[in-house]
């Protein structure tokens, strides 16, 4: 099969050399790269099955800008939600092409582990489940495939997990020990999945790869871009300072915003995410993390 990767960041590599072992793959990205399989973006475009690596808060620009629709399907590897229309991504892609030519791919997955060709468990969540069989046999033995057809609740588990992310990266930049980072992650599992159940999520989606799965690794790991920027707002680093030196995307940045105003307007309890956005504006961690979890918070 031909599968052409929008993005030449660390996800869509990693994916760009996963896919290669056993399919032919292309990789479009805005800053040509020296890597097997790099093509221009009309090439890319024409492959029949296509894979959307940038982040979530591109994708409508991206979208407006370069799509050409020529009957293809995607599979959105972003995580993340926009948050200037703070809308979901599968409604964003849905302007430019029929939901049964969508994907959504969620799980934990660190680039750099796939790059390794270590084991990893992915889900392809697909309105139509032929689609998500089609992507499924892009991955090489490696990578584990599951589908199911809980757009939403991929969507919600990928992006609002990089929020608890960041919540606990600050607790343990705190030194507020294990504990208190044990039930922020277990308070975040269930405050993201009330927030996806009340989209039309399914709250089993929440207890496996894409929910709790992906949470534990990215909030328990120096590994994770999302817990890196929360170590850093510990210290009391400036948050454009600490955006800069990792040089490459947190989307729990953005994501924070957007939740809370989803949140707000829909009267959904969404503590974690409200404190973090918080932070990033600049509230004092030590304060925040006390609100969180202390008798009174
Ligand atoms: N890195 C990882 O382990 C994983 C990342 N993801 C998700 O994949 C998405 C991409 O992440 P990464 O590749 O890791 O980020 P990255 O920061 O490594 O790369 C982002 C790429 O997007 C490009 N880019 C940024 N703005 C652009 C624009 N306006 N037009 C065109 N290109 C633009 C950058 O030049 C860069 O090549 C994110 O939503 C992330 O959450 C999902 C699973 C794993
Ligand atoms: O989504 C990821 C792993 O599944 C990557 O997390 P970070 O973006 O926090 O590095």
């Amino acid at each position: 099969m031909e599968v052409g990767i929008i993005g030449g960041g660390k996800w869509g590599q990693a994916l760009h050399f996963a896919f290669s072992k056993n399919h032919k793959s292309r990789l479009y990205s805005r800053t040509p790269k020296h890597i097997e399989g790099f093509a221009s973006l009309e090439e890319v475009l024409a492959c029949p099955l296509l894979v959307f690596a940038l982040p979530a808060q591109v994708v409508g620009e991206w979208l407006e800008a370069n799509f050409v629709d020529k009957g293809q399907s995607i599979l959105v590897a972003a995580k993340g939600i926009d948050v200037r229309k703070h809308i979901f991504l599968n409604e964003m892609f849905a302007k430019h092409l029929p939901e049964n030519r969508l994907a959504f791919l969620s799980g934990p997955s660190f680039a750099a582990e796939v790059m390794r060709a270590l084991p990893t468990a992915l889900v392809i969540s697909s309105h139509n489940t032929s689609l998500a069989q089609t992507y499924e046999k892009l991955f090489p033995s490696f990578i584990k495939t599951y589908t199911n057809d809980d757009v939403v609740g991929a969507e919600v588990s990928g992006a609002y997990k990089n929020v608890i992310a960041i919540a606990s990266g600050i607790c343990d930049g705190l030194e507020l020990g294990n504990n208190a980072r044990a039930s922020l992650i277990a308070r975040g599992l269930v405050e993201m999945a009330r927030f996806g159940v009340h989209f039309g999520a399914k709250e089993s989606s929440f207890l496996g790869l894409s929910g709790a799965g992906d949470l534990f690794l990215t909030a328990s790991s120096t590994l994770s871009r999302n817990y890196r920027v929360g170590l850093g707002l510990a210290h009391l680093r400036p948050l454009e300072q600490i955006l800069k030196e990792l040089g490459e995307v947190a989307e729990g940045v953005y994501t924070a915003k957007a939740i809370v105003s989803m949140g707000t307007k829909e009267g959904i309890y969404t503590p974690i995410a409200k404190e973090v956005a918080h932070m990033l504006e600049g509230k004092p961690p030590l304060e925040s993390l006390r609100d969180l979890l202390s008798q009174n918070g």
